[in-house]
């Protein structure tokens, strides 16, 4: 295990949402951030893999998170910690007791986003999503085979993401969201169950929450919508490439429903 500056601390932070990225991770963040007994960061820094800032030791990192009070819990929220797999070792190494929740969504979905995402924001010039088309990406050259070496699809293997954090957190310390659920429904049930897996209040209730029917997302009467940029419409793939991507994506979910012992039904 990587040796680090700091002892273990074991409550340093109280729950990490470590993604999936383009699962909904944000959403997860801002509508937890209505809760009193919450507080979380304001950015996204990836100081568990950053190898020269991890080495830095721990203070640094602090300085940057909110203040915790009494009775207030700290929530790190970074959508790449689930696939960046020395997070889950270095995290287990400095707060063994930290909650851990994973939202994720059908992850053909999450692909279809992240590409998208990284065709408009990606900050390398270069970066393949800026100029080819997305089927051009995920099969690989004059072939319908799916190209795994790409890392949107290498995201999308949850199985092999979650057996990782599963070697360094006990089950029943990680809590599953569904994504998919959680941008289509009210999500004041899901918060509800996050909630009781927190050990913090019931507080969060269907009516801080309502549908912008313009942007087809939920958003908080209170402080209103996500800022813009997040929620994209999505491609049409044709039958067959999603017929590919469904075939190939199929041993992968089943063996994450094994390990997980949840069924998402993807
Ligand atoms: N309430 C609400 N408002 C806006 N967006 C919502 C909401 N709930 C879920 N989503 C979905 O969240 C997707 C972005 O996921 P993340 O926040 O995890 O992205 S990131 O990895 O942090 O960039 C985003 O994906 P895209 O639509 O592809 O942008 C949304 O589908």
């Amino acid at each position: 295990m990587a040796a680090h500056p700091a002892a273990t601390i074991p409550d340093l932070v109280n729950c990490f949402i470590i993604g999936s990225r383009k699962s909904g991770t944000s959403a997860l963040q801002y509508f937890l951030s209505l809760h009193p007994q919450l507080k979380t960061n304001q950015f996204e820094d990836g100081y568990f893999f950053r190898d020269q800032e991890y080495a830095a030791g721990l203070q640094p990192w602090l300085t940057e998170l909110p203040k915790r009070r009494n009775g207030i819990q700290l929530i790190v929220k970074e959508a790449e910690y689930f696939h960046r797999h020395i997070t889950a070792q270095r995290i287990a190494a400095i707060s063994n007791a930290t909650k851990i929740i994973v939202i994720l969504r059908n992850p053909i979905k999450r692909l279809l986003s992240d590409y998208l995402f990284m065709r408009r924001y990606a900050f390398a010039p270069n970066a393949l999503e800026k100029t080819k088309d997305f089927s051009e990406l995920v099969l690989e050259v004059n072939s319908s085979k799916v190209n795994a070496s790409w890392g949107g699809v290498a995201r999308s293997l949850y199985a092999k993401h979650f057996g990782k954090w599963l070697l360094n957190f006990p089950r029943k310390q990680i809590l599953l969201v569904d994504g998919d659920r959680f941008q289509m429904e009210n999500p004041a049930e899901i918060l509800h169950g996050i909630e009781s897996f927190l050990g913090i209040d019931h507080y969060l209730q269907k009516d801080h929450f309502f549908l912008n029917t313009t942007k087809g997302f939920y958003c908080s009467r209170i402080r209103g919508c996500l800022k813009e940029g997040k929620g994209h419409h999505p491609i049409d793939l044709t039958p067959r490439l999603m017929e590919i991507l469904r075939t190939f994506f199929e041993p992968f979910n089943q063996m994450f429903y094994q390990m997980s012992g949840v069924d998402f039904g993807w």
